[in-house]
């Protein structure tokens, strides 16, 4: 559903996604692993069109994200980093006018903003003006609004941050729940969080990617080396950095 052909973003002479290629099939929920400024969200935004790409292709259920952008962009849900824009606006009327801008009627719109209002539990918040939100309430709105029109495809960046430990669970089960029809890409620092949700995992550096790892016996493995349940970090570490502490903590 999702597929990456050797992209390239360069901003001036500075290359942040240098020749990074994968899809992501239906069912799929993919881990976006990397250390601070690896090319994580800039690799997000150019799949869901933010950012056109220097070289390279993005295609979204079959569709050019450059050559036919509104019939990608109608199949993609993006949760961007940071929180949602309109600080003035309500998470009532925000969802609504983006439901709105989705081109829903209506009677869509008030069915997609409640169902999606229920699913990250802004039911509290509703009325109150987005600036005046909690960190964790504003990223729900963010959520809310990414997966108001139930799109195929879910790009997700870091979409726990800030969330309380409780929060956390319930959006990981979310993701879960929604994942059996949909390719998801989350962006995530917290390893643990890749084997609660993600059924696959790329780990990029420096704009190119490093490895690929999956659920296997004993953990997750990335090519040769297996990461034992809970020690990601170690197998993190040693890819990107070359640190060889993995034997002690695997
Ligand atoms: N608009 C821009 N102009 C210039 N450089 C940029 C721009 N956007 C991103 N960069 C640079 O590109 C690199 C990749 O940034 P990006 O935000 O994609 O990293 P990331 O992996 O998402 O990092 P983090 O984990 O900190 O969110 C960084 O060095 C960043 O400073």
């Amino acid at each position: 559903m999702i597929d990456i052909r050797q992209l390239v973003k360069r901003f001036g002479t500075f290359t942040a996604v240098d020749g990074v290629s994968f899809s992501v099939e239906r069912g799929t929920v993919l881990g976006f692993l990397g250390p601070n400024g690896a090319g994580k969200s800039t690799t997000m935004k150019t799949i869901t069109g933010f950012l056109a790409p220097t070289s390279g292709s993005v295609s979204v259920c079959g569709f050019d994200v450059e050559k036919a952008p509104l019939e990608a962009k109608r199949r993609i849900g993006y949760l961007p980093e940071g929180a949602p824009t309109y600080p003035d606006m309500t998470p009532a009327g925000f969802l609504d006018f983006i439901a709105d801008v989705r081109g829903m009627t209506r009677a869509q719109r008030t069915q997609a903003v409640a169902g999606a209002v229920e699913r990250v539990e802004l039911g509290a918040v509703l009325h109150q003006p987005i600036e005046t939100l909690s960190k964790g309430f504003k990223r729900r709105v963010g959520l809310a609004q990414a997966i108001l029109h139930d799109p195929e495809v879910l790009i997700l960046d870091e979409p726990t941050d800030g969330l309380d430990p409780n929060q956390k669970h319930q959006v990981r089960r979310l993701i879960a729940s929604m994942a059996a029809d949909k390719a998801i890409v989350i962006s995530t620092h917290i390893l643990e969080e890749v084997e609660a949700v993600c059924t696959r995992a790329l780990i990029i550096g420096r704009g190119k990617v490093l490895a690929e790892g999956h659920p296997a016996e004993g953990g997750w493995r990335f090519g040769d080396l297996v990461a034992a349940p809970g020690r990601m970090d170690a197998l993190f570490r040693r890819i990107t950095t070359g640190a060889s502490d993995l034997g002690e903590a695997a």
